[in-house]
C-alpha cells in the first residue's frame, strides 16, 4: 500500500482573513485527528486573493465570487498546496477543470444575524435607517421587508464591519451567524433573521474543502472528514445556484434542510429593490437532491422570465 501514504507535510491553503484562518484551522484539526495522520505534518499557507486586494469597490462591480478564489486554486493545480478551504458560499458553482469540493465540514448555523446598537429586530429599525451590507443578497431581502432604509455599501472583514457599525457608520448590518460563531463573536448578534422571512445565501454556513480529482490519497482522507447531510444539502443548492448563475448580480437566496431521507428546498430570487420576489419550495428524497435543486430554479425562472434574470 505504498502509494496510499501521504507525503510528510501536506499544506491548506486559504486566504488570511481571520474567518478564512479560522477555518483552516477547523480543518486541520479535523485532518489531524485522523488516525492515520499521525506521522503527516499539516500546514496552513495563507494566499492573497484579487478580491482581498481590491477594497474600494462592490465586488458585484469587479467580478464576484472568483476573485476570492482564483489564485487558492491556482496553488492547488501547481502543487503548491494539497488543498484548499473555503466559505461554500463563495465558491463559484464551476470550478477550474481538476478540481472538486470534495467535503462540507458540518455545517453551522445558517442564518444571518441582526446587529444593532439601536434596534433588537430589522423590523423595529427607526424609519429611514441606514444599513450597512455589500451583499445583493441582503439589501433586497430587508428591502422587501423594510423599503424605507438607506443601505450603505459596507465592505471588509467581519471585524472591519462591526468597528463601522460602532463607529456610526450604519445602525445596523447582517452578518453569517456562522461565522461570528467561528471567530467566537456570537455575542455581537443583536438578534437572528428567521429563514422564513429572510433566505440565507446558497452554502451559508458550510466550510467547503478544495481538491484536485487525481489526488486519490487526499481526496480519501478528506472524505473521512466531511459531514454527508451538509454535502446533500450543498449538492441541491448548489445545483440551485448554477441553474440561476447566469446573471450574478440577482440576488439570490437558497436552502436545503436534511432530514434523514427527506430534503426540504426553498428558495428566492429578488429584485435589487426587494420590490418584487418569487419563492419556491421542494420536497424529496435525498437522492434526488440534484434534480430538486435544478428543478426549483427552474420554476423560478419560468415564473419570473425576463423580470429578474437579465430582461429590462
Ligand atoms: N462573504 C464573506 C463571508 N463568507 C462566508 C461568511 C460567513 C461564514 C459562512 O457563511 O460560512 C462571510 C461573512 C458574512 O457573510 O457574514
Amino acid at each position: 500500500m505504498q502509494s496510499d501514504l501521504l507525503p510528510p507535510v501536506i499544506r491548506i491553503g486559504t486566504r488570511g482573513s481571520p474567518l478564512a484562518l479560522a477555518q483552516a484551522h477547523a480543518v486541520r484539526a479535523h485532518l489531524s485527528a485522523l488516525p492515520d495522520m499521525a506521522a503527516t505534518e499539516i500546514e496552513v499557507a495563507v494566499i492573497r486573493t484579487s478580491g482581498d486586494r481590491i477594497q474600494d469597490r462592490p465586488l458585484s462591480e469587479v467580478g464576484g465570487k472568483g476573485l476570492f478564489t482564483k489564485e487558492i486554486e491556482a496553488a492547488l493545480l501547481s502543487g503548491e498546496i494539497d488543498l484548499a478551504v473555503h466559505s461554500s458560499k463563495d465558491m463559484p458553482t464551476v470550478l477550474p477543470e481538476g478540481l472538486e469540493l470534495s467535503a462540507f465540514l458540518k455545517r453551522e448555523d445558517v442564518r444571518d444575524a441582526f446587529l444593532s446598537p439601536v434596534a433588537t429586530t430589522l423590523r423595529e429599525l427607526p424609519q429611514g435607517a441606514v444599513l450597512g451590507t455589500s451583499s445583493l443578497r441582503r439589501r433586497a431581502m430587508a428591502l422587501r421587508v423594510r423599503p424605507d432604509l438607506q443601505v450603505i455599501d459596507f465592505r471588509g472583514n467581519v471585524e472591519t464591519r462591526l468597528k463601522k457599525l460602532a463607529e456610526g457608520v450604519a445602525q445596523a448590518t447582517l452578518l453569517a451567524k456562522a461565522g461570528l460563531n467561528r471567530l467566537g463573536l456570537e455575542a455581537h448578534a443583536t438578534s437572528l433573521l428567521d429563514t422564513y422571512d429572510f433566505l440565507p445565501a446558497v452554502g451559508q454556513g458550510a466550510v467547503a474543502i478544495e481538491t484536485r480529482i487525481d489526488d486519490f490519497r487526499i481526496r480519501e482522507r478528506v472524505a473521512r472528514i466531511g459531514d454527508e447531510a451538509t454535502g446533500i444539502a450543498l449538492i441541491a443548492e448548489r445545483a440551485f445556484l448554477a441553474v440561476l448563475d447566469g446573471s450574478c448580480r440577482t440576488p439570490i437566496g437558497g436552502l436545503a434542510e436534511i432530514e434523514g431521507e427527506h430534503i426540504l428546498f426553498r428558495g428566492m430570487v429578488l429584485s435589487p429593490d426587494g420590490r418584487r420576489s418569487e419563492a419556491v419550495r421542494l420536497e424529496g428524497g435525498i437522492a434526488d437532491a440534484r434534480a430538486i435543486g435544478m428543478a426549483a430554479a427552474e420554476e423560478l425562472v419560468g415564473r419570473g422570465g425576463r423580470t429578474f434574470f437579465g430582461g429590462d
